[in-house]
């Protein structure tokens, strides 16, 4: 029997269990468990048929080689044919260290797989986003990649009736010292909102430029969040955080408003299953306009004021 495991990253439970869907359109017949280190509750609904839960010490969980190594225990046991991590930091600091251990190679940042025969396809961007290469495992070890949050969404299909819960194994750690690794100091993280949770984008890129902030407007409006190309990033106008694209976040809203984008290969790459694109742009001939619903040629923030106005006129029939 075919079997795969799937990396949880505990700060991301909900888009690493995603990754199920990778397996599963591999080896739609395989047994899929997952794996999660340290102290918590974490509802895991029964998409996998074991779920490996590690209780382990706090300093632990910043020691990726420690990690590997429970995770390398846990291969030589179950002999997984597929092990799947998502490219967070943790995932991308941890996976290479396990590819290591397992003697079996690594490819990162996969957006789609693909499966002929015995032949597996791991496609990642290559070239600084210019062409898409297919990535094969020559090694005898398990064909292992880390993947982009939000490039994979569970297949209605793939999602069991009964949502029972997983048969949950708990591996208790000794308590291990982490030579090298000290926790200094805890700080708790802020609430952040995050493009990728949005069900609309209002996006800028550099036809807003230093007028991104008139954005936020619409965005409100549209219940919204806004985000940008990279453009306005490298600029210092808009944070990482809400960056779109091949080296930013991929995000699938049901709208994508693309103000002043002008739809580069890059930027594209971070939109996987959008609904609608609205792309309002200067030139009509720019690439994000062939691939919009609606195009709008003109300014970016006229067309911000005009619909703002509209809608709150609207509302207030
Ligand atoms: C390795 C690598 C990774 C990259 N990763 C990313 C990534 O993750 N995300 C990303 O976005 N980019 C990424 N890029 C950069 C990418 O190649 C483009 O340079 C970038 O996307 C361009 O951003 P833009 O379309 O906003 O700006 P521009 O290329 O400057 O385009 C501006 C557009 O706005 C239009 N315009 C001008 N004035 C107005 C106006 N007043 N109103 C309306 N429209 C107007 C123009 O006609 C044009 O179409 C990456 C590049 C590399 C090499």
């Amino acid at each position: 029997m075919t079997r795969g495991l799937v990396y949880l990253d505990r700060k991301d439970i909900r888009r690493s269990a995603q990754l199920l869907e990778v397996v599963r359109s591999l080896y739609p017949e395989a047994f899929v468990d997952a794996v999660i280190f340290g102290e918590g509750n974490w509802e895991i609904e029964g998409f996998f048929d074991e779920v490996h839960h590690f209780l382990v010490e706090e300093d632990l969980l910043y020691d990726v080689r420690r990690i590997a190594k429970h995770i390398q225990d846990l291969q030589e046991e179950k002999q997984y044919d597929c092990i799947v991590i998502p490219a967070t930091r943790e995932g991308r600091m941890m996976a290479p260290a396990l590819a290591m251990k397992l003697q079996t190679g690594l490819v990162a940042d996969v957006v789609e797989v693909s499966r002929e025969n015995e032949e597996i396809c791991m496609m990642r961007p290559a070239f600084d986003g210019k062409l898409m290469a297919c990535i094969t495992n020559q090694s005898k070890g398990p064909v292992m990649m880390t993947v982009r949050p939000g490039a994979f969404r569970m297949a209605e299909k793939h999602i069991p009736e009964r949502k029972e819960s997983a048969k949950v194994i708990i591996h208790r750690c000794e308590k291990e010292a982490a030579p090298g690794i000290r926790l200094l100091e805890k700080q708790e993280a802020g609430e952040s909102k995050d493009i990728r949770e949005a069900r609309v984008l209002v996006s800028g890129g550099g036809g807003v430029g230093e007028r991104f902030p008139q954005l936020e407007k619409l965005a409100d409006l549209l219940h919204g969040m806004v985000s940008s190309s990279r453009r306005l990033v490298d600029a210092g106008i808009t944070p990482r955080s809400i960056q779109v694209g091949q080296s930013g976040k991929i995000v699938s809203p049901r709208l994508y408003v693309a103000l002043g984008i002008y739809g580069s290969l890059q930027h594209m790459e971070g939109l996987s299953k959008v609904g609608d694109i609205i792309a309002v742009n200067t030139n009509k001939n720019a690439p994000i306009c062939s691939l919009a619903s609606v195009v709008v040629e003109g300014d970016a923030i006229e067309f911000v004021d005009k619909l703002s106005k509209k809608i709150i006129k609207e509302k207030e029939k």
